[in-house]
């Protein structure tokens, strides 16, 4: 399952076919972790799978998917669900409506790992900690690293890395000219020079892994899905939204979905497994009257099992930008414009990071100045204590759901980033940076005091697209999945995507999704 298959079209089964079939295992969403699933679980060939997926094949997809620089214009597509948020208010001083903040995810076979930035790389061990918060066992940095290690094959080599999986990761060997000086800033300024700051055990500023295999994207699709998509055993149906879950008493026994405006059932014997992201896999229960009691009535859902954590928990990593212009001309991106981040710690008495810090090299807009040639210093507090909500208004599966990062809320998400505005400051003002004619747009040196940066960061910042939490592992009331994944009080359901992480790493998440859904694999291998 290593390297890149040549691309060819996905098929995707009749949904007639599939109906008549009796299937194993049906699994809603194929994203990042759809694509491990589908392809570990048919590696047991006594085992039938069926992948549903609401949006087109792979090859399908437009062709920036494979264009590593091209990845920004995607969010523009058909590949993204289009989402935005509800006005993000709660932040602002005078708690004046602000913006809906867009909040972009995949749609179609690869799900998000097909239009994401492509950055590969584990939180920092210190944020899994948080894991067993309400209970969950066996979920610590320790228990995911052969898991972490499965999903892999690391060019670096580095202790603790993975070997022989069906991604190969690695940074870039040419970083962009800016972003090497902005490394080099990074270290004359005092920050730690870090080796492998993709494998949970390093703090510092280093070159990131990436998802990219030969100036190519490899996505979930590409890695997992698409070599093995000829096994007798598994089958897909693209196109197929998830409208609601079908239960005999308390056991889940298959999937009720849409194609074309025609609606059919799918039957999974043993169990159905929801990969619908963060945003899909609540919305299907909650349409499903599963969910929080009050809110189910509200939206004129029946209720059909009350579980008053699904949707709420939800939450992200936001990021401020901080947008420079340079005299010097910034060469053309190569690879996917974000090739060198640090994770760091905005008090020292933490007891790991909490920010990370990324060079990219373009300027993004921003609210003060149009800036045609520079580049940009992400911000972003990795393990934020503000918590939303997801909701749904109706039963209808082709509403889009009420999505409530309710970002900054949490004063201690603010304080974070100004410390690592005040490092983004140091390395923009370092001598490694001086021969590149370095000008602050955006917040621009006269937004100085803590207020006017908190003010800054509360309004003017935008989705790191990773959300986490709306069906949060672990054993107590607020959990929705127990820590095996299997949604509680409930039979033959489970959950194994992006929404069970109940506290987000601190790094991007799609390498900790792959590790989810590699463990779940293994879960559901051996309850057969
Ligand atoms: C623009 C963008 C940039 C990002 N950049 C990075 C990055 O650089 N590095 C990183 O680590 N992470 C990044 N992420 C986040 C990362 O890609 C996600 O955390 C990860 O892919 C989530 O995987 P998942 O399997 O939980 O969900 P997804 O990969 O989103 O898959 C869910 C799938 O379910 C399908 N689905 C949803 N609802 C239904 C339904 N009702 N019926 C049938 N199918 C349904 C969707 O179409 C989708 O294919 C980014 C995300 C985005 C959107």
């Amino acid at each position: 399952m290593s390297g890149r298959p040549t691309p060819r079209p996905t098929p995707s089964t009749d949904p007639e076919r599939a109906r008549q079939q009796l299937y194993d295992i049906v699994l809603v969403g194929g994203g990042s972790a759809g694509c491990v699933l589908a392809a570990r679980l048919t590696e047991r060939s006594d085992l039938r799978v069926l992948l549903l997926e609401a949006g087109t094949a792979a090859s399908d997809l437009p062709e920036a998917v494979a264009f590593p620089p091209a990845w920004p214009t995607l969010v523009k597509t058909e590949a993204n669900w289009g989402d935005t948020t509800v006005p993000q208010s709660a932040g602002t001083p005078s708690a004046e409506p602000g913006p809906g903040i867009p909040l972009p995810r995949g749609r179609g076979i690869g799900g998000s790992s097909a239009i994401n930035a492509m950055v590969f790389g584990r939180g920092h061990r210190t944020s899994y900690r948080a894991w067993a918060d309400h209970g969950a066992k066996g979920w610590d940095f320790d228990d995911l690293l052969p898991y972490f290690q499965r999903s892999e094959t690391a060019v670096c080599g580095a202790p603790g890395r993975g070997t022989s999986g069906p991604l190969t990761v690695g940074p870039t060997a040419d970083p962009n000219e800016v972003l090497a000086a902005c490394l080099k800033g990074a270290v004359e300024t005092g920050q730690r020079r870090a080796h492998d700051i993709s494998g949970g055990l390093e703090e510092g500023f280093a070159p990131v892994d990436l998802n990219i295999v030969d100036g190519r994207r490899q996505s979930a699709a590409d890695a997992y899905l698409t070599p093995v998509l000829d096994r007798p055993n598994l089958d897909v149906v693209t196109g197929a939204t998830a409208h609601r879950l079908l239960f005999e008493g308390e056991r889940c026994v298959g999937v009720e979905y849409g194609v074309h405006g025609r609606v059919h059932t799918a039957r999974a014997a043993r169990e159905v497994v929801l990969t619908a992201g963060t945003l899909g896999s609540a919305s299907l229960l909650l349409r499903s009257g599963i969910g929080p009691e009050r809110e189910l009535r509200e939206a004129g859902v029946e209720v059909f099992h009350a579980l008053p954590g699904v949707g709420r928990n939800l939450h992200d990593h936001p990021r401020i930008n901080l947008v420079h212009r340079t005299r010097r001309t910034v060469p053309p991106a190569r690879g996917n414009h974000g090739e060198i981040i640090g994770l760091l710690r905005s008090r020292p008495d933490l007891d790991g990071p909490n920010l990370q810090l990324i060079f990219i090299d373009a300027p993004s807009p921003n609210p003060v100045a149009p800036v045609d040639n520079g580049f940009t210093i992400g911000v972003s507090p990795m393990r934020p204590f503000s918590r939303g909500t997801l909701r749904i208004t109706s039963a209808d599966p082709y509403a889009a759901p009420v999505i409530d990062p309710a970002y900054f809320t949490d004063e201690r998400d603010v304080q974070a980033v100004l410390s690592g505005i005040a490092t983004a400051r140091e390395i923009a003002g370092s001598a490694a940076l001086a021969a590149w004619g370095v000008e602050e747009v955006a917040p621009g040196p006269d937004v100085a005091s803590p207020q006017a940066l908190g003010r800054y960061a509360r309004t003017v910042f935008q989705s790191y697209c990773h959300p986490v939490g709306t069906c949060a592992l672990g054993e107590d009331e607020s959990s929705v999945v127990d820590s095996e994944l299997r949604v509680r009080g409930l039979a033959g359901l489970r959950v194994a995507d992006g929404s069970v992480i109940p506290s987000i790493p601190s790094n991007n998440t799609n390498a900790t999704v792959y590790a989810v859904a590699e463990r779940a694999a293994v879960f559901l291998r051996d309850a057969v």
